[in-house]
């Protein structure tokens, strides 16, 4: 079974009082939460209830106005946990004009991973075909998220944020993503998802983080 990456697992992400403000829009309004390693966790709520405001947070891509989240073991070290996050978003750094595999291999590099292996990985993982030999911006929306998955998990993280992750997904590719969400579950990994799908992950015993308006709604 493929390991988790070189720094220590993040075993548990808190999130404290979270507020977020752009302009006058409050996008979150005191928001606490914990995330466990070994654990699914979804995130639901309405559109415009702040789930990826709350995802960017916990991705270290959006900066709080007040509130804390810590990384055990890191702590509040935004830099070491970046390094041991996958992340997931509609708008995927990736690089158009470059093909899919060269994007895998400059995020591999980024991480000071070797390249033919990331590739041979990633390939063989999500079955990447010819489309992945191609510049992104060639490539249908679906190849495209096929890519950003490979590309975000290109470093084994353990925690692993994915915004909305079916978009543009086929059946068979949306059960292929099941099963690899459960794969990295089981190796350990914290994983986020944020999804408009009630019935993604059927009866799973996931953890679920329930927005409304900026805040969660207690569950039973
Ligand atoms: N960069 C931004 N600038 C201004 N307002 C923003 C920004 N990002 C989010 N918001 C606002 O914050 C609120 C929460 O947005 P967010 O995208 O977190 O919601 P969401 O639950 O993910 O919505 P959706 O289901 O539509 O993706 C919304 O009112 C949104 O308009």
């Amino acid at each position: 079974m493929r390991s988790l990456g070189a720094a220590p697992p993040i075993q548990r992400v808190m999130v404290r009082g979270l507020v977020k403000t752009f302009g006058s829009t409050v996008a979150l309004r005191g928001v606490n939460a914990t995330i466990e390693a070994a654990r699914l966790t979804r995130i639901e709520g309405a559109n415009g209830s702040g789930k990826s405001t709350l995802l960017g947070i916990v991705g270290t891509v959006i900066r709080p106005t007040s509130g804390a989240v810590t990384y055990e073991p890191f702590g509040d070290d935004r830099e070491m946990a970046r390094a041991s996050i996958g992340w997931l978003s509609h708008e995927s750094l990736a690089y158009p004009d470059l093909t899919g595999r060269q994007n895998i291999e400059l995020a591999a590099r980024m991480h000071g991973l070797p390249t033919q292996d990331a590739w041979q990985e990633a390939e063989e993982r999500f079955e990447l075909g010819k489309f992945a030999l191609r510049p992104l911006r060639t490539c249908s929306r679906g190849q495209r998220q096929r890519l950003a998955l490979a590309r975000a998990l290109v470093h084994h993280p353990s925690l692993i944020l994915l915004d909305e992750p079916t978009t543009g997904l086929d059946a068979a590719s949306v059960s292929r993503l099941l099963l690899l969400i459960q794969a990295e579950v089981d190796r350990g990994a914290a994983v986020v998802v944020v999804s408009h799908e009630p019935d993604l992950f059927g009866a799973s015993d996931a953890a679920r983080l329930v927005l409304d308006r900026g805040r969660i709604v207690p569950q039973a």
